[in-house]
C-alpha cells in the first residue's frame, strides 16, 4: 500500500496572510557549497532558476571555508546571501561512503543554525527549480518534508533491499520478506531537497547525536533519515525528481508535472555532462540537461542589484549576516527606495 504523501494543495499557494505583499523575511531557500570546483556553477544555475520562477524568497548559500573569494563574489553578484560555515565531520570511522566525497556533506547540518529564518527549503547545488514551489513554506510546522528516494541504483548495492530487489517506490513489486527480514525499512527520503525549521536546540542535538552515530554509506542522508524518522512526511516526487526514477520507476513519473529536478545520477551534472555514462544518452536526460543550460545561459535572469542598494549580501561568518540583515531590511524599507529585495524577486 503506497505511503500517504503529504498533500500540498494549491490553497497553500496563497501566502498565509492572503494579503499580497512582500515576502516575509523569515523564510529562505538554502543550499550548500564546498570546495573550489565546479559545483558553484550548479548554485548559480539554481539562483537563476529560482529567479525565473519568481520565487519570493532569497537563496542562502552555506559555504565551507575552502570556497574561494572569487566564487563567493560570483554568488553575491547573483544576489545570493553567502554564509560561511565550519565543516562538520562524522566520528572517526572505517566506513566506505557510497561516494568518498560524501564525508563533506555532513557540513549541511550547519543550516539548522540559521535561526533568523523560521522555515527554510534546502536544495542541493545539483538541483534546478522549474516551477514556483514557494507554497511549500506554508506546509504545517513541526514536520520534516522531503521526497522518497529510490533503492534501485548500484549505489545501494550494500543494502538488503537492493539485494532482494525491494524498493519503496514500488512496494508491491517484490514484497518485503517480513518473516525473514523483519520490519520493512522505514520510509527513506532523498536529502537533496527538504523543508525544515532551523532551531538551535535541534542543531545542538544533531551535532551531539552525530558524534555517537556510526557513519554509514549515505553519510548525512542516512543520519538525517534516522534523526527525523518520527516527523518525516513524504511529499510528491514533483518536488525532487531523482533522475534514476526515469528508468527505475517510469510509471511513477509524469515529467511535465515535475517542478524540481535533481541531477544526482552519475554523469547527469549538467555542467559536466558528456552523455557517455549509463542512461545519459536518453532523450529525457538530454532534454533536462538542455533545460538547465537554457536557464544558466539566460542573461536576462542575472541578478540586477536595485539602484542605491550597496552590497547586501555580507560575505563572512554567520554572525555578521545575522546582525546586519534585519538592519538592512529596516533601512531599505525606511528609505522607501525599494522594498528589501533579495535575489530571486529582484529580476
Ligand atoms: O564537491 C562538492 C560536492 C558536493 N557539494 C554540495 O553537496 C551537495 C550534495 O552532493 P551531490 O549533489 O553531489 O550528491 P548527490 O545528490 O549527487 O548524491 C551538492 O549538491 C553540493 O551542493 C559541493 O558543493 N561540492
Ligand atoms: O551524502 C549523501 C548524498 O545522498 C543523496 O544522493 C544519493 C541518493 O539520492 C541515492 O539514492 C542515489 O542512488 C545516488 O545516486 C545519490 O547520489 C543526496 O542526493 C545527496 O544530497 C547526499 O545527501
Ligand atoms: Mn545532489
Amino acid at each position: 500500500m503506497a505511503p500517504a504523501i503529504a498533500r500540498v494543495t494549491e490553497k497553500m499557494a496563497k501566502p498565509v496572510t492572503n494579503e499580497p505583499g512582500p515576502a516575509t523575511l523569515d523564510r529562505a531557500y538554502v543550499t550548500f557549497l564546498a570546495g573550489n570546483g565546479d559545483y558553484v556553477k550548479g548554485v548559480i544555475g539554481l539562483a537563476k532558476g529560482l529567479r525565473k520562477v519568481k520565487s519570493e524568497y532569497p537563496l542562502v548559500v552555506a559555504v565551507l571555508p575552502d570556497v574561494p573569494a572569487e566564487h563567493r563574489r560570483m554568488l553575491d553578484e547573483q544576489g545570493c546571501i553567502v554564509r560561511e560555515i565550519e565543516p562538520v565531520y562524522p566520528p572517526e570511522n572505517q566506513t566506505q561512503f557510497a561516494m568518498a566525497y560524501y564525508v563533506i556533506n555532513y557540513s549541511k547540518l550547519r543550516i539548522w543554525e540559521f535561526v533568523e529564518y523560521k522555515k527554510m527549503i534546502y536544495l542541493d547545488g545539483d538541483i534546478q527549480v522549474y516551477d514556483n514551489i514557494d507554497h511549500l513554506f506554508d506546509l504545517a510546522d513541526g514536520y520534516f518534508y522531503a521526497v522518497m528516494d529510490c533503492f534501485c541504483e548500484k549505489t545501494w548495492s550494500h543494502t538488503p533491499q537492493y539485494k532482494i530487489g525491494y524498493c519503496q517506490q514500488c512496494p508491491d513489486r517484490i514484497k518485503w520478506p517480513s518473516d525473514e527480514f523483519g520490519q520493512p525499512p522505514s520510509l527513506y527520503f532523498n536529502a537533496g531537497m527538504f523543508v525544515f525549521e532551523p532551531s538551535l536546540h535541534t542543531y545542538q542535538d544533531l551535532l551531539k547525536k552525530l558524534q555517537i552515530t556510526p557513519p554509514t554509506p549515505f553519510a548525512e542522508q542516512d543520519f538525517l533519515n534516522m534523526y527525523f524518522k518520527s516527523i518525516y512526511r513524504p511529499i510528491s516526487l514533483v518536488y525532487n525528481l531523482v533522475l534514476a526514477m526515469l528508468w527505475r520507476h517510469p510509471e511513477n513519473v509524469e515529467l511535465d508535472k515535475v517542478k524540481v529536478v535533481h541531477y544526482c545520477a552519475a554523469g547527469s551534472k549538467p555542467w559536466r555532462y558528456t552523455g557517455k555514462e549509463e542512461n545519459m544518452e536518453r532523450e529525457d536526460i538530454k532534454l533536462l540537461v538542455k533545460k538547465w543550460w537554457d536557464i544558466c545561459n539566460d542573461e536576462s535572469l542575472d541578478y540586477k542589484r536595485p539602484v542605491g542598494m550597496n552590497q547586501v549580501n555580507v560575505i563572512g561568518a554567520a554572525g555578521a549576516v545575522n546582525q546586519l540583515q534585519p538592519l538592512i531590511a529596516a533601512a531599505m524599507s525606511q528609505a522607501g527606495a525599494v522594498k528589501y529585495v533579495t535575489a530571486p524577486s529582484a529580476a
